[in-house]
């Protein structure tokens, strides 16, 4: 088994795009054979756009049978700009045609908005109702987590050198200090991400080479994306475009399409 990251690069967004499709849908295939529902946490930020550009063109989505669960979400109401949610739904959703069967969309809990521990908590009891009783499961399985990757080298709401890299009971964690706005959030905490079965990045942008330098050949430098690369050993594949590597050294590797 692979322990690097799989690396692929594509000239721009609108090149990646068809990869990015096909390996969800891979994910999706090897979900719905093991149960009947296709279990995604996801981030916010630039991952959406690339999703909508993935993903609208493309038949064999079987968006009936997707939950879609928050892999971090900022404390604001679902319809404020900066809401992970409303992102999703007025980037993502929205745009599907009309009659698609809907996904299952598991959003914080709007009455705790002013209080990030008991959001925190209550979203971890929506994941422990999904994937069986925390009990009996002791990290829960998504069948693929789509991250983003800021420029800071954060993902989830898991920011460099911040105290909840070190979380290791939660499933999901409160932050009130995120160094990027807005300051209160939860997050899926370490263990859950790397406990998942498939973690894919996807990067694009020239903003993100400099910290995506780091990521790769310094990764003792322990950002939060080099910890996901390191505890899910053999999981994680990146998607980037040109200008998000320009000047890293990586070992890329060449998508081959399933279809061919
Ligand atoms: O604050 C956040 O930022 C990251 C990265 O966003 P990007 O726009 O630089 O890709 C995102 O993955 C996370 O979900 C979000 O809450």
């Amino acid at each position: 088994m692979p322990t690097l990251p799989s690396i692929y690069v594509f000239n721009d967004a609108d090149a990646m795009a068809p990869a990015l499709a096909e390996y969800i849908l891979q994910a999706q295939a090897a979900a719905l054979q093991r149960h009947d529902a296709f279990k995604i946490g996801v981030s916010g930020g630039s991952l959406v756009a690339n999703l909508r550009k993935a993903l609208l063109p493309v038949e064999g989505v079987e968006w009936g049978k997707w939950q879609i669960f928050f892999a971090d979400e900022r404390l604001v109401p679902l319809d404020d700009p900066e809401s992970n949610y409303g992102l999703l739904k007025k980037d993502l959703l929205e745009y599907l045609p009309e009659g698609t069967p809907q996904p299952t969309v598991f959003h914080v809990d709007t009455a705790l908005l002013d209080d990030a521990l008991e959001a925190a908590d209550a979203y971890e009891k929506v994941l422990i109702k999904s994937f069986a009783a925390k009990d009996s499961v002791r990290l829960p399985s998504f069948d693929l987590l789509l991250l983003g990757c800021g420029p800071d080298g954060h993902t989830c709401s898991l920011f460099p050198g911040h105290e909840l890299l070190r979380e290791n009971v939660a499933w999901v964690a409160a932050i009130e200090d995120s160094p990027k706005p807005p300051p209160r959030r939860i997050t899926l905490t370490l263990p859950v991400v790397t406990h998942s079965l498939r973690i894919a990045f996807v990067a694009t942008g020239g903003s993100k080479a400099e910290v995506l330098k780091t990521i790769f050949e310094e990764p003792d430098a322990g950002l939060p994306c080099s910890l996901v690369n390191e505890g899910a050993r053999g999981k994680v594949t990146w998607f980037v475009d040109a200008p998000a590597v320009q000047g890293v050294a990586i070992q890329k590797k060449e998508w081959k399409s399933p279809s061919l």
